[in-house]
């Protein structure tokens, strides 16, 4: 286990029955960055995250989180990681500061109550109601504050902005950042490709219960397609553009401009433009979103039956 690794995943497998959750699960989160983990519903995500807890245990594959067997000595991965599970289950009848003492003590290490009490009006949550009182919105709240209150050196958060008002989730994203600025590692699972692309140092792609991308979140974007449309001073002959290796023409509009997909470097096309009277050239930087998509459409050939 290398020190500058937060979290060491190899040949992760576990079935539940017939279902093969995860069927090779390779993963390497460096201390102190900020990793999305992404992918479709039923990929592995939760899976993954309960395997490094011990919530569940996998049926082989090498695991370490911060050094640790998570299976030798999960009490030690618990009280050094803050965890946000996609469902949380609270006694309903306690007040959120019950809840949140009660969350404190079963982690057996200490808490300090300002930086609760800061965090609680950063969220703008109350601390007296009961639970069972509370919106959806309030409860993640609860959840994402005893994630947080005992400075965790990791926090794994499944879906952290989940249920959460445009204004509170940009609250959690700056919480994230902080804590990493603070030298935590941070792991979380999301769905959201805007929030991903704000706070993401790096990004793994998960599908059908294996790893199948991971790579820092601006080298995904800018190795993806990008869009091209260019005006020219009057009608032209295309083909020299379009012949251009990577380039594809998606749209002539009036014979003067296109539209241009483009894979990979732009530097042939901008040479060959040169050549030509143009008059206009804005380039689409892609979206995130774009970009995964690619990787969420599914796949021809993996949803077959295992042998
Ligand atoms: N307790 C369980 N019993 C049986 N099958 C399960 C169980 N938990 C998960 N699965 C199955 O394992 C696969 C992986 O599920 P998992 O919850 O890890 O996906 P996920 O990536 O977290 O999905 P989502 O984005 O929907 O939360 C799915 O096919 C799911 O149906």
């Amino acid at each position: 286990m290398s020190e500058a690794l937060a979290i060491e995943i190899r040949d992760l497998v576990k079935s539940y029955g017939r279902v093969r959750a995860l069927r090779g699960v390779n993963l390497e989160v460096r201390r102190g960055e900020i990793f999305a983990f992404l992918g479709p519903n039923g990929a592995g995500k939760t899976t993954t995250i309960r395997c490094m807890l011990d919530l569940i245990r996998p049926d082989h594959g090498f695991l370490r989180v911060l050094g640790i067997d998570p299976q030798r000595d999960p009490v030690a991965v618990r009280q050094r990681v803050g965890y946000l599970p996609g469902e949380l289950h609270f006694d309903e009848n306690l007040t959120v500061e019950g809840a949140l003492r009660l969350f404190a003590a079963m982690r057996g290490k200490a808490v300090d109550w300002a930086w609760v009490r800061a965090l609680a009006e950063r969220l703008d949550l109350d601390l007296r109601p009961r639970i069972r009182n509370l919106s959806k919105g309030n409860k993640q709240k609860v959840g994402v504050i005893q994630a947080l209150m005992h400075r965790p050196e990791l926090l794994i958060l499944d879906e952290p902005t989940l249920g959460l008002d445009p204004l509170m989730q940009r609250e959690v994203l700056r919480l994230m950042r902080e804590a990493r600025d603070a030298g935590a590692t941070v792991f979380f699972a999301s769905h959201i490709m805007g929030e991903v692309e704000q706070v993401a140092d790096r990004v793994g792609i998960i599908r059908q219960g294996v790893v199948v991308e991971v790579a820092g979140t601006e080298d995904l974007i800018r190795r993806a397609v990008r869009r091209v449309r260019v005006r020219f001073e009057g009608p032209v002959d295309l083909r020299p553009l379009t012949a251009l290796p990577g380039v594809r023409l998606l749209r002539r509009e009036d014979g003067e401009e296109l539209l241009l997909q483009v894979e990979g470097r732009m530097d042939p096309l901008i040479k060959a433009l040169a050549a030509f009277p143009v008059r206009d050239l804005e380039t689409e930087r892609p979206s995130l979103e774009e970009v995964f998509l690619a990787y969420y459409e599914p796949s021809p050939v993996s949803s077959e039956a295992d042998p």
